[in-house]
């Protein structure tokens, strides 16, 4: 396991001969400069609070992300982690530092990003396949080609068969696995995710993220994924960007070496342990007060 404050621009590990489709976003050809998929420079977030008055929350983070790579950040409650997220989706302004997308304003990316939180907020009323359909009617897309989609995604996430069933008769999985074929719907580029198994139980979210994994293997897609859970992380990631208590700052970037596809053996690999407890010891550093994860 190379852990390492890293530098250099990282290639996405080997994901098993998956072939990025998003590679024509990137069409220009091997000699033109390609901009990180993310690029954030001395990014701060400066909230103004009624009860803590001027609240600095994010303070000068800087960190790119490449086409195709699985990034996670893991970091104590409070550090600022979903304000990060939020800042790189468009819903938040940041107070100093440039974010791009693609070499754009996260603003200008709506239409490549998708994005899953904690909680699926599906529509109770809206059965399965037309809760995936949501943006086919946001963003104006065809809807004969739209649902199309929405099927072969629901197929892939194995909810086909629950097309027409209605939030309340899902479980907690089942209900997370139509919000990412939601944000899947208009084939994002880059899939932003908030801690999207954090209210799963333990057999749920090891199933999860294996489905992620495939999910990533086969379509090519840039993942960026805040998690409490270290092992969930080193599970996922090529890369974890490790961030201290607020202000929130990436202390650490470690490299994740371990082959793919991973499996549940995986985590009894010897690197797996060796990542999780470096990554352990740097939040246990100081004597500091013990963060929120797991
Ligand atoms: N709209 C807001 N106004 C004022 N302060 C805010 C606002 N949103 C977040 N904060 C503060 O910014 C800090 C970072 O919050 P954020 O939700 O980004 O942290 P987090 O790392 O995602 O937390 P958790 O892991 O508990 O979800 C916290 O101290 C929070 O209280």
């Amino acid at each position: 396991m190379n852990a390492r404050q890293a530098t250099a621009r990282t290639a996405p590990d080997a994901r098993g001969g998956a072939i990025p489709t998003h590679a024509r976003d990137n069409a220009a050809g091997p000699s033109a400069a390609v901009p990180p998929t993310i690029e954030v420079r001395g990014l701060s977030k400066t909230y103004r609070s009624k009860r803590e008055g001027t609240v600095l929350a994010l303070d000068d983070i800087s960190f790119t992300v490449e086409e195709g790579e699985f990034v996670c950040i893991v970091g104590p409650s409070g550090c600022g982690k979903s304000t990060l997220l939020k800042i790189l989706a468009g819903i938040v302004a940041h107070s100093v530092g440039t974010v791009a997308v693609r070499g754009k304003p996260p603003s200008d990316a709506q239409n490549r990003l998708g994005l899953v939180f904690q909680a699926p907020v599906l529509l109770p009323w809206r059965t399965v396949l037309q809760n995936t359909l949501l943006p086919a009617q946001v963003l104006g897309l065809d809807p004969k080609a739209a649902e199309a989609r929405a099927h072969d995604l629901l197929r892939m996430v194995g909810l086909e068969q629950f097309a027409s069933s209605y939030p309340n008769e899902l479980s907690g999985g089942m209900q997370q696995r139509c919000s990412i074929t939601r944000a899947l719907l208009h084939d994002p580029s880059i899939l932003l995710m908030d801690e999207p198994f954090g209210a799963l139980d333990a057999m749920t979210r090891d199933t999860m993220n294996l489905e992620l994994q495939r999910i990533w293997r086969e379509s090519g897609k840039t993942i960026f994924l805040i998690t409490h859970s270290i092992p969930e992380a080193v599970f996922l990631a090529d890369r974890v960007l490790v961030m201290s208590a607020r202000p929130g700052r990436i202390v650490e970037e470690i490299k994740v070496d371990l082959p793919r596809p991973r499996d549940l053996d995986t985590m009894s690999e010897p690197a797996f342990a060796e990542a999780v407890r470096h990554i352990r010891g740097l939040f246990g550093i100081g004597g500091k007060e013990r963060p929120h994860v797991d």
